[in-house]
Formats: structure tokens, sequence, C-alpha cells
């Protein structure tokens, strides 16, 4: 979509490239969030959370009541996870930070006198700014000219319908903050039609929204996903909690040193929470950005990535998303289906004088060639709008003065009183009453086009007396029909794999889309969609949201939708369940690109969209987008193979050590054991990210399913815990041990079940079949390697572990053997059953 710049010519001079620089530097940036904080501050940030604190409590009383071996290695456990956990963490946000610079906002002003292309973060006040149809308005400023000029306030004034601008007549009080004067226009808004030349009076937080809102990109409600991993938290919270005073109460009734028993309690919260969970989520979302910018997907929202992977259903426009959008204009039919010269003349005129975005449907227009409109002059104009579907413009030249009207034949066509019926000798137009007959005849024509796959445009016209000057959209009544403009709009070779793909993994296609009917069926027929449904935008109208809540179900197409109908539709579908993406790339699109679970727009689409977008497609080629969404479902299975250890094995292994305080006459592992435990468990899980998933995971959307969670943790967690009586039984009876061999057995014992389990909970089928990543298996043996040897070693005298006789190691290898075996059988039996209980839904 070509923007019309430049069409008011340059006249104030802009600032200097230095002047520009030392504004820069006292005003800020032109952003409205809140500037990044130093790496420094970063990483002292990471101390304020919970677990840190509550860890650096115990080092210090550890440290206070002369325990100087624990507080030491408390110390350096602290300080190791918080470096590792903020240099992974920090390097994953500076990755997906670099890849949403590659499509910041750019804006054109005018710098050193010349025009130029500058980041919308580097505008200070004074800057010349040159706006034109489709760009957002990047600070807030003072108009200097203004033609045709019309913006939409929506997000600061909540008036849907735009506002026209000119050029302002007084001095501007830079002070003053007025949204409903005319001769300003403010950030946060949008040009619908017309451009203008402004200079800028305020950015970034001195702007209008600035002073309202902290953050002008809307904070989007929390994703399905967020919700789900704000209640694993507190799932976790509360069972921590549960267990920790359980273990106080215990230790306190059989009289335990007070010390030791807290020390304990903390390091078993310690090991319950899963903190390692935020980096895991973002270092496989920064990954899977990554992936994706090499296949030209550029992600503006991390959360997206995992929002995509949920996706059930994608509803689309379809110019430019699933059409090429190089529409060629075929014919130019008067009323009756005659070529006609005359309607093409009219339609150029208008097309050429319309200052608003110029859709793909003027560009064909003026693409088709010759026409001769010298000696025409443009006065006025009304720009199109998604209400009306017309653009009416008000030209003269020596003879008459017009007032020329094209947009959609139904909205047209509604406005007409007479027809064009041929012309008289001398050229001009003869009229005839546009009766109940003629009406049909236009009807019926319009549906044989469309029925050959036509795009049709209704051209009419009204004339206007000489001083007629100032026209609006209350002029568009009693016009002359002069006929019809038809396109072609051929689909995207990648679209119809892209769709079949799409469909084979579970993603219900849908089109919602301003276009007619006829014309939208004739794109499915021809991408291979089956049209189950249509509902129209009248409608859609007419249905309340309950209506059309059950009625979005069946439909896959939704004709002559305009931008609220097409956010209404997206809603009802989020409301039964889904998780909707929406695409699209026009003005019309944005409301709903913003209320989509995922935003998904494309290179060529306006700045409102892409704005709103939460991913950007950077090639024309649809296939990148089942790409994108196995990315997602990849990222997914990651993140939630953490949760599944974390409630099932590492759960499971709290669980028993909570229990033995209850019959075991000292604690089953010291405080400073139960940590490094945890510590060690933890660097095994690292490389998660990295690893592969499933093909047969990657086939359907997956969610955060609570229920699963739960289910799971119940089933596997118990065996970890049977296991680990079972330990106790062979350490305290079969090997009769004493307190030190007891903790060394059992470090190691529980080291080694909880750390290997990770084999068989990454695959929902058979381990042996399930390829994981190189560098899991090895910090994983790695891990279990070191907690054998640990106690063979100068510091097992100060983290109190003690050699074991070798027929541990014998029994040892035997029980993790069982162990893994009965957890993989067990897993087997709960997928099935759970399958068996959650068929995966048809869409
Ligand atoms: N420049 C224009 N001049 C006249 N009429 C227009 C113009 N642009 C759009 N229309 C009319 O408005 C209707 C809706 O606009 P548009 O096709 O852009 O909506 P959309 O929802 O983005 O549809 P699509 O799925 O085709 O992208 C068009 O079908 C057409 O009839
Ligand atoms: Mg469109």
């Amino acid at each position: 979509m070509d923007k019309i710049a430049g069409t008011v010519s340059p006249s104030a001079a802009g600032l200097t490239g230095s002047e520009a620089a030392a504004r820069l530097a006292r005003f800020g940036p032109n952003v409205l969030k809140p500037h990044r904080r130093s790496v420094a501050l970063q990483f002292l940030a990471r101390f304020g959370n919970p677990l840190v604190i509550v860890l650096l409590v115990a080092c210090a009383i550890s440290a206070a009541t002369g325990d100087a071996t624990s507080a030491a290695v408390i110390a350096v456990m602290v300080l190791l996870s918080v470096v590792l956990d903020f240099v992974q963490e920090y390097r994953a946000g500076q990755a997906a930070e670099q890849l949403s610079q590659q499509v910041a906002l750019n804006v054109s002003v005018l710098r050193d006198g010349a025009r130029a292309e500058i980041p919308a973060e580097q505008l200070v006040p004074g800057d010349v700014v040159l706006l034109s149809a489709g760009d957002l308005v990047p600070a807030d400023a003072q108009v200097l000219l203004a033609q045709d000029f019309f913006v939409n306030q929506a997000l600061l004034t909540g008036e849907a319908f735009p506002v026209e601008r000119h050029a302002a007549t007084a001095p501007v009080d830079v002070d003053r903050i007025d949204t409903e004067t005319d001769g300003q226009v403010f950030m946060g808004s949008n040009v619908v039609s017309g451009s203008a030349q402004v200079r800028v009076l305020r950015t970034a937080k001195a702007t209008a929204i600035g002073r309202i809102a902290q953050d002008l990109e809307k904070r989007p409600p929390p994703t399905a996903f967020e919700i789900g991993t704000r209640r694993f938290g507190l799932l976790i919270m509360r069972l921590t909690l549960l267990l920790v005073l359980f273990t106080i109460l215990v230790n306190a009734m059989f009289h335990r040193p007070l010390l030791e028993s807290f020390l304990f309690g903390v390091a078993l919260a310690v090991g319950l929470t899963p903190e390692l969970l935020p980096m895991i989520v973002s270092v496989t979302l920064s990954r899977g950005a990554l992936r994706m910018a090499r296949r030209q997907v550029i992600v503006k929202r991390l959360s997206a990535i995992q929002d995509m992977g949920a996706m059930d259903v994608l509803c689309t426009d379809k110019t430019g998303t699933l059409t090429e959008a190089r529409i060629r204009l075929e014919q130019h039919l008067d009323p009756a289906g005659n070529d006609s010269a005359r309607v093409l003349r009219l339609a150029f005129l208008n097309s050429a004088n319309e200052s608003g975005l110029k859709s793909p449907l003027d560009d064909a227009i003026l693409a088709h060639g010759e026409v001769d409109v010298s000696g025409w002059r443009k006065l006025d104009e009304v720009p199109f709008d998604f209400e009306r579907r017309r653009v009416s413009v008000l030209v003269e030249d020596a003879t008459q003065r017009l007032l020329i009207v094209k947009g959609a034949p139904e909205d047209v066509l509604r406005v007409c009183t007479q027809v064009e019926d041929g012309t008289d000798a001398d050229g001009s137009p003869r009229t005839d009453a546009l009766d109940d007959r003629r009406r049909q005849a236009c009807t019926s024509l319009l549906d044989r086009l469309a029925d050959q796959g036509f795009r049709v445009l209704a051209v009419a016209w009204r004339a206007e007396p000489g001083d007629f000057i100032d026209a609006t959209a209350a002029d568009e009544t009693t016009l002359v029909l002069a006929g019809f403009v038809a396109f072609l709009d051929p689909p995207k070779q990648s679209a119809k794999p892209a769709l079949a793909a799409l469909a084979a993994s579970g993603v219900a296609v849908k089109i919602v889309t301003g276009d007619n009917e006829l014309v939208a069926r004739h794109v499915c027929g021809e991408l291979g969609l089956a049209v189950t449904g249509v509902l129209t935008g009248a409608q859609i109208e007419a249905m309340n949201d309950d209506a059309l809540r059950a009625g979005v179900a069946s439909v896959n197409l939704f004709a002559r939708a305009n931008p609220q109908q097409k956010t209404r539709v997206l809603l009802a579908l989020k409301a039964r369940g889904h998780v909707v993406g929406y695409m699209g790339d026009g003005i019309n699109d944005a409301p709903s690109l913003h209320a989509a679970d995922v935003g998904i727009s494309v290179e060529s689409g306006v700045d409102v969209a892409k704005q709103a977008a939460a991913m950007i497609l950077m090639r024309s080629d649809l296939g990148v987008l089942h790409d994108g969404i196995i990315e997602g479902r990849r990222t997914f299975g990651n993140v939630m193979k953490y949760i599944m250890m974390a409630t099932s094995s590492n759960f499971g292994n709290m669980f028993s050590m909570a229990a033995a305080t209850l019959f075991l006459p000292y604690l089953p592992m010291l405080p400073l054991q139960v940590l490094l435990n945890n510590f060690l468990y933890d660097l095994s899980e690292t490389p998660l990210p990295l690893d592969n998933v499933d093909d047969a995971d990657l086939a359907r959307p997956r969610r955060w399913d609570m229920a699963f969670i739960r289910d799971f943790m119940a089933t596997i967690g118990p065996i970890s815990s049977l296991f680990d009586f079972l330990t106790f039984y062979v350490l305290l009876k079969v090997l009769e041990a004493g307190e030190r061999e007891f903790h060394t057995g059992w470090f190691v014992e529980s080291l080694a079940t909880q750390v290997l389990v990770i084999f068989i909970i990454r695959t929902r089928g058979n381990p042996l079949k399930s390829r994981p990543h190189p560098l899991l298996v090895a910090t994983s043996l790695g891990i279990v390697a070191l907690a054998a040897i640990l106690p063979y070693t100068p510091l097992a005298a100060m983290l109190g572990l003690v050699p074991l006789p070798p027929e541990f190691f014998a029994i040892l290898g035997a029980m993790v053997a069982a162990y893994l075996l009965l957890v993989e059988l067990v897993k087997r039996w709960f997928f099935r059953r759970w399958e068996r209980r959650h068929p995966p839904v048809a869409t």
C-alpha cells in the first residue's frame, strides 16, 4: 500500500542535526516506557526476590551462630544461581529487544532542510514531521499545513469517528493540552486520510497520553499462559506453606533444635519453589523468537509465541493476507453492463484525488492506464471510512462541478436515486429514475460479476452548484449511478498449502472480511476452504453478544464486516474458550489485532496495524505462519517439561522429606544438603530450553491446563515418595546406616531419581525413541555422577557427607532403574487414561 506523502510541500524548515541531538540530550528519547535500568541495577534487583532474601537470612543466621561452613556454602550457591539466572535472562532479553528494533516505528521529518526517515524514538520538540494516511501521530504537535487531514483520536477521547484538523491559526500554548481544539494532533492518534506537516510540541511523558498513561502500548490482558503460570505459582506456594508449617510443627513437638528446624524449613521451601521457571520461560521464548526471525517473522511481544502454540482459531482478512493485493482492473461497465469509458474516467478522478490511504483498489484503477483528466481540479473530499464504505471527491472542470462517489456497490446504490442511461449527442449523460426494475437489473449484474470472482466498486456522482465548496458525508444522497468497475484479486500462491497445513495442525481458519459474501466465497473456493457457514455484518449487527457467541461456532466466513463487527466476532470466539489469532494489515484491522490473543500483521501493513500486532510477517509467504505455530508449541512443550518435573519428582521428594521428620530421630537431611541437592537439580535442568520436542506434541494446539498438572502431580508424585520410603527402609534396616550415612545415602538417591526422571517425563511416548538434547544428557548424567563422588572428595566433611559402602551403590543402581521403569509404566497408563477422558476437540 502506498502512502501519498509529500502532498504538502515542505514550508517550515526542520531542525538541524546538531540542534536535534542537543534537544534529544535535553528532552530524552520519545518513548513512554520507563527507561531500562542499568545492567548493574538489573542484577542487584535480583536480590529483592523473596526466595533470595530468605536464603540470605538463613545465611546470616548460620554465620551469626558460628556455622561458617553453612553460611559460606549458602552464600556461594545464592551467588551462583543468581548469576546464572541473570546472565541467561539478560541475554534472552537483549536478543528479543534487538529483534523488536527491526519493526520499530519510523517517521518522516525535515532535518537539515531535507526529508529524512528517523526512528520515532528520536523525535524532539521542534522537529517538523510529515504525516500521511495510515501513519501514527508520533508526538503531540501543532499542525502547520493540512490537506483534507483527518485523524482518529479514539485512544485519547474515545471518539471513534475521524476528526478533521486544519493548520493552527493562532500560536499554540505548549503547556495547555486540549484534544478538542483544532490545529493540534496528539500522540497515539492515527491519520485516517489526507496529509499534513506538523511541528512537534511535546514528546514522551510530556504528551497528553504520556500524562494519563504510563504506557501507550496498552498492556494487553494477561494471556492464558500468564494466567496459568500465576495459578501454578499459587498452587505451589500453598503446598509449600503447608509443608513447611507441618515440619516446623513436628520438629517443635519433638523438641528438636529450633534453629536447625527453621533452616530445614527454609531449605524445604527453597526446594519446592520452581525458581527456574521465569528463566526457563524467557529463554525458551527468546530462542523461539530468534528462530522465527530466521524465517522472517518478527515477534514484538514475546508471550505471543506461546499463544501462537495454543491458538486453535485463526481469523484473517482477505486482501493482502490471503490474496496478492496486486489487484487488476478488468472491466468498467455502465449500469446495463456495457463497456463504458466514462465510468473509468469518473473512477480515476475519484482515486487520483482522494488523499486517504490508497487502497489496492485505487492502485489498480490508477494503474489501469491512460485516462485523460486534464482540466479537472480537486476542491474537497469526504474520506473513506469503514462504516460508509464510500469515498467522495469534489472536482470541477471548465463546465461543471461534480461530487464523485465510489464505494461498495450496496452502500453506493443505497444513496442513488437515478441512473445513467446512455449519452446525448453532445456527450452529456442521459439519466433516468433508479426504479425497482433497474435496481433488480443492477443486483443481478453484480451477482453475476461476484460469482465470477470479480470484486466490484460502484461509481456515482451528483452535479453541484458553482459555489458549493465544502462536501460532507451528508451530501452523499440523490446520486446518479454511473456504473461499476470490476477487479480480479488472485489468491497468494502460498495461501492454499498454508491453510491446509494449518487445518492439519488443528487450527481452524475463519475469514473476516469487509468485502462482499460472493467474492469471499469465490476466494474460499480457490483456496480449497469449504465454507461451513456465513454471517454478514448486518446479521452480526442484529445479534447481541450471547446470540453471536452461539452463532460463530459453525461459521467460517464473515462478510461485509466493519471494524467493530470484526472485533465482536473475535471476542465471541474468545468467549467460547478458543485461543484466537487475527491476521490483518489495514486500519480497519487494528482493533481486532489488539483484541486477539495473537495479532499478526504483515510488513506492508499500515503503522496502526503493525503497532497493534504482536507479530509481523516480513515476507508475504503464509507458510511461515505454520512454522510460527510449531515454534510456539515447542516452547510450550519445554516449559511444560520443567513444570511437570517440578510438580512430580521434585515435589514428591520434598514431601517425603517432610514426612520423614515424623519417624526419624534426626532430620532426614541437613538443611545445607537440601539446598545443595536443590541447586544441583536446578543445574541439571538449565539446558531444558534447548531440548527437542516430540512431533506428537507439536501436532495439536497446546495450552495451559491446570487440571492436567494437578492430575499428573497426584499420579507421579507419590511414586517418587514411595521409592523414597523404600530407600529409607534399605538405608536403615538393610545397611543399618547411622545419621551421616543416612543423609549421604538419601542425598545421592534422591538426586539421582529426581534428575534422571527427566528422560521419562520429557516425552509422552517411549523415552528410547525420543532423543533429548545432548547438553541435557550431559548435565543430567554429570550431576548424578558428581553427587555420587562428592562423599569421597575433600568437600565431603564440609557438607556433612560420608563415604558409603559399595553395596549401597549396587542397591542404588537397582532402585533407580526400578523407579524409572515404574514411572514409565505409570506415565503410559496416565496418558492413555488422560487422552481417553480428554480427546482433542474438533475445531
Ligand atoms: N478506496 C476505496 N474506494 C472505495 N471503496 C472502497 C475503497 N476501499 C475499500 N472500499 C470498499 O470497502 C469495502 C471494505 O474495505 P476492505 O476491502 O479494505 O475491507 P477489509 O475488511 O480489509 O477486506 P479485505 O478482507 O478484502 O481486506 C471494500 O470491499 C470496498 O467495497
Ligand atoms: Mg483489508
